[in-house]
């Protein structure tokens, strides 16, 4: 299992300071609306590659007040336990300056590449905001089925931000009428190779999480199932890698009026269905939550198989829009998985399906006690 020990925060969102010891696997943040319980799971989120669990832009994320530095930092220790081995490194990330759009993150204090960020540290969120995942466009969807892509596939952060410079580029090239034909070849070979990659992490995340589901382990949360709805992962299905790619550089050659490119990883959907075959996007809010819930049980016991240890879960009000029998089949899960979880509730009965084995630390304004 991989777990923080310490988490520290300078000047992000409500915090201006906060040095916090976390001695527990099960970890419950309870406090009044506003107090700062989602902004504390938003920085363990920026851990990993990635905007986040609000998909903020990272100037947002510095405190706002007069003797604020404008810059912000996220720092942790982590203990990953594999084999009975214990390895224990720090994690951070931030900016310096209010206008800085980049972010460094450093492994035991030396910047690395997301790739390398997300071998070390994973972690899987559900927010009350995901309960419009199913009803808004395509975009949440993708991101939510590439953070569950990156707990196994860790290049896969890198293969996404590599297709989108390359389309960004080919964009710009013909926007602007200037691009060469021989350059914009170039540029189409890398899409091509990235959109495939892309695809496969995804399809292969997708067939492994399905089986896991499948098993039912967490009745009476559905054994949902997932599809990706994208004519790459179609043609994929079919044929092999190298002839997928082939069909999208002939694709993108042939299509260089558009700017927008016509076959794109960043156009395919998530479709999430219960056991009976009710999209979520037709079920009900509790369904929704359900089926949304039953997906990331599912991949924390699926990575912990395969990679030996579990993202850690970070739930904002999990236990919220659920019935009763869902609330405590919820908490025995949580306390029964081999994760760190970090949950938050607004009031301290929200928290009875956990029982005893969470540690509730009380959030008020910008402080934990
Ligand atoms: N950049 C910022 N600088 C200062 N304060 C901020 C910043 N961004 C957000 N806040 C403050 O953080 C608070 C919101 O914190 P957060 O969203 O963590 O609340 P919460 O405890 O999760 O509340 P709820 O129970 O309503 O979801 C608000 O009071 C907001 O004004």
């Amino acid at each position: 299992m991989t777990r923080l020990t310490t988490l520290r925060l300078t000047d992000f969102r409500s915090y201006a300071a906060l040095d916090l010891r976390i001695e527990a696997r099960i970890v419950a943040l309870q406090g009044p609306n506003g107090s700062g319980k989602t902004n504390l799971l938003e920085a363990i989120s920026l851990l990993a590659p990635g905007r986040g669990l609000r998909g903020a832009k990272f100037a947002e994320l510095a405190r706002r007040a007069p003797a604020a530095s404008g810059g912000w930092a996220v720092a942790a220790t982590l203990a990953a336990t594999l084999a009975d081995e214990t390895r224990r490194f720090t994690l951070g990330t931030g900016i310096e300056t209010s206008g800085a759009d980049r972010r460094k993150i450093l492994l035991d204090g030396d910047p690395v590449t997301a790739a390398i960020a997300a071998a070390n540290f994973a972690c899987v969120w559900l927010t009350p905001q995901m309960d419009r995942l199913f009803t808004e466009g395509a975009s949440a969807r993708r991101r939510f089925l590439d953070r569950l892509t990156l707990a196994l596939a860790p290049g896969h952060a890198s293969e996404v931000a590599a297709f989108e410079a390359a389309a960004a580029n080919r964009n710009r090239q013909i926007e602007q009428h200037t691009a060469d034909p021989a350059w914009l070849a170039v540029i189409e070979d890398s899409m091509a190779r990235h959109a495939a990659a892309i695809t496969a992490a995804r399809l292969d995340l997708i067939a492994r999480l399905n089986k896991t589901l499948a098993l039912g382990s967490f009745a009476p949360f559905p054994a949902a199932q997932m599809t990706l709805d994208c004519p790459i992962a179609t043609r994929l299905a079919t044929e092999p890698a190298l002839a997928v790619e082939d069909w999208l550089r002939r694709l993108y050659a042939t299509n260089r009026i558009e700017p927008s490119a016509p076959v794109s990883p960043q156009r395919a959907d998530l479709i999430l269905t219960d056991a009976t075959g009710l999209a979520a996007a037709l079920a009900s809010t509790g369904q929704q939550r359900a089926m949304l819930v039953a997906t990331i049980l599912a991949h924390a016991t699926l990575v912990t198989t395969l990679r030996g240890t579990a993202p850690v879960l970070l739930l904002d009000e999990p236990f919220v829009h659920l019935d009763a029998t869902h609330r405590m089949a919820l908490g025995t899960a949580l306390t029964r998985l081999d994760a760190q979880i970090i949950c938050t509730a607004t009031d301290r009965d929200q928290l009875t399906p956990l029982g005893s084995d969470a540690t509730i630390l009380n959030v008020t304004h910008g402080a934990i006690h």
